[in-house]
């Protein structure tokens, strides 16, 4: 039998002036979780929301929450993340000199812990930390802004992770996130992704159910 596929909408893409009709929208469709994407203007360039706005999102959200913290120094906000009812909290590789540190705080603090990789990070880095970690997620655009093109690289790199996780006899997810919609998620499948993240694809598609209906139902090429 297929793996199920888990599909988490990016709020980045929302229409911010309606997130109560688009939380409503959210409980009642087939996603799986909600992802939530915190910048900062200095890991990435550009500023996304922060947690008072997320407090309310989180209040009427009924989905597991996936956090992706887009920022320098992000175990500065774990206790902020924890509050929030979060269920997973992704920190980057590159904002992390002490990652197995901040894995260790996330999970005692009750979540579950994800590590990000940037396109040009690679797999072969998270050798010694894959077992510790509860997901993976792999940009497959440069992070900061939602309506970017997938990079195709990111195939070989859910390939990649996928033999680690595998020869490590680990537990990780696999989650992609950017440029993710019909076209690319076939191929993403088909590589080994278990999450996909997906923000203009779903809150700017015409039927957002639908739209995370067809990614739900989508299967490997
Ligand atoms: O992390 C992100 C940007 O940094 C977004 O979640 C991602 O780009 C999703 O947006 P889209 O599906 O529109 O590409």
């Amino acid at each position: 039998m297929a793996k199920e596929i888990k599909v988490s909408p990016s709020l980045l893409a929302a229409d911010f002036a309606d997130l109560r009709g688009e939380m409503d929208k959210i409980n009642s469709s087939e996603a799986d979780w909600l992802h939530l994407d915190i910048m900062d203007g200095v890991f990435v360039p550009n500023i996304s929301f922060g947690f008072p706005v997320l407090k309310y999102v989180a209040e009427l959200c009924k989905k597991p929450l996936d956090v992706h913290l887009m920022i320098v120094q992000p175990e500065k906000f774990i206790r902020e993340v924890r509050a929030l009812n979060a269920m997973m909290m992704n920190v980057h590789y590159e904002a992390c000199p002490h990652l197995h540190r901040v894995v260790q705080q996330i999970k005692e603090a009750g979540m579950k812990a994800g590590v990000t990789l940037n396109p040009s990070t690679p797999v072969s880095l998270l050798e010694d930390i894959i077992e510790d970690v509860d997901m993976v997620l792999l940009m497959s655009v440069n992070p900061g802004f939602g309506g970017q093109k997938f990079i195709p690289h990111t195939l070989q790199k859910v390939r990649s992770l996928r033999e680690l996780i595998a020869r490590k006899n680990a537990h990780a997810l696999i989650e992609v996130d950017g440029g993710v919609n019909n076209n690319t998620a076939p191929e993403l499948i088909e590589a080994g992704v278990d999450v996909l993240v997906a923000g203009s694809a779903v809150f700017k598609a015409p039927d957002m159910k639908e739209a995370i209906h067809q990614l739900k139902i989508i299967k490997g090429k």
